[in-house]
């Protein structure tokens, strides 16, 4: 990554290089991401008080731009991204940006989200082996100056294992490592019939669902595929680490509690804390 210009702004963190960003940032060693502000927020409260910062105040570095929501608390970087590719994918290049004038070095990058399972008891926790696109293929499309460009999407098999390792550590929840599909749409794109409109029937829906199976296709999310790519790109090591809230063989609705789903949510967080606190040897 060459970056030559003066004063380099990342619009969307209202941030830019007339901050002093290796002093605000240079200490970062992980970077937590996930959809929502409130998740990141609770995460960097969590964290706070996993690594004893405690009295680390937590506030929202973005203040000035509702786009994303960033958080720091020690050495750990935590920030929004939204829904889907093109929203995340804004967000890691500026992300990747603040990185580099930041001259942080060592850097993981980890995703906590959500997902939908497939044959797996909702609750479980799946961390990425790749990210497939919706033809079960590890790749990222995009078409650059109007031409496909195609990037490979394997993540670091060895944080997969190390986080697959602390997961013995919190048997109150399964883990398992699996590919995950990254689509570009949470309704028909995940095979839902639940959406304004459906174009196919159930049968073929039971027989995509199936297949997905078959190509070792564990959960669903909107995310991991870009993730995969940049970070690859970048030479970053990255991990996914999703829950599913449903199981999407027996249905296509979320129909647990908000109680039940804040709960589920906690679960990446605990493992990615978990793994972190071991990596600082806090
Ligand atoms: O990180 P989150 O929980 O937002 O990720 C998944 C994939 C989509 O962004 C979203 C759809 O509900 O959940
Ligand atoms: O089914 C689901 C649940 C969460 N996120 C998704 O993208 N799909």
């Amino acid at each position: 990554m060459i970056f030559t210009f003066k004063y380099h702004f990342k619009y969307h963190f209202n941030l830019s290089t007339a901050h002093d960003l290796p002093k605000t940032f240079g200490d970062v060693k992980f970077v937590c991401v996930g959809g929502t502000p409130r998740r990141m927020k609770s995460f960097s409260e969590y964290i706070a008080g996993e690594l004893g910062l405690a009295d680390a105040s937590v506030f929202n570095i973005c203040g000035e731009t509702d786009r994303y929501a960033m958080y720091k608390t020690g050495p750990v970087l935590s920030v929004s991204h939204g829904i889907g590719i093109p929203s995340i994918s804004v967000m890691l290049h500026e992300l990747f940006k603040l990185l580099y004038y930041a001259q942080c070095t060592d850097v993981t990058l980890i995703r906590l989200g959500t997902s939908g399972g497939i044959g797996l008891e909702p609750g479980t926790v799946v961390v990425t082996k790749q990210a497939v696109d919706g033809r079960f293929q590890p790749r990222f499309k995009q078409t650059v100056l109007g031409k496909s460009v195609v990037w490979p999407t394997e993540l670091d098999s060895e944080l997969a294992e190390e986080l697959l390792k602390c997961s013995k550590e919190l048997p109150e929840f399964n883990t398992i490592i699996a590919n995950a599909m990254c689509t570009m749409d949470f309704y028909e794109g995940q095979a839902r019939m639940d959406g304004s409109f459906c174009s196919f029937t159930e049968e073929e829906k039971k027989k995509y669902l199936d297949e997905a199976h078959t190509a070792g296709v564990r959960n669903i999310e909107m995310e991991s595929s870009v993730f995969a790519a940049v970070c690859k790109r970048g030479n970053i090591r990255a991990a996914v680490v999703c829950v599913t809230l449903l199981d999407r063989l027996k249905g296509d609705q979320i129909t647990c509690s908000l109680d039940v789903l804040h709960n589920y949510e906690k679960r990446p967080k605990s493992l990615v804390g978990r793994y972190i606190k071991k990596h600082l040897s806090v």
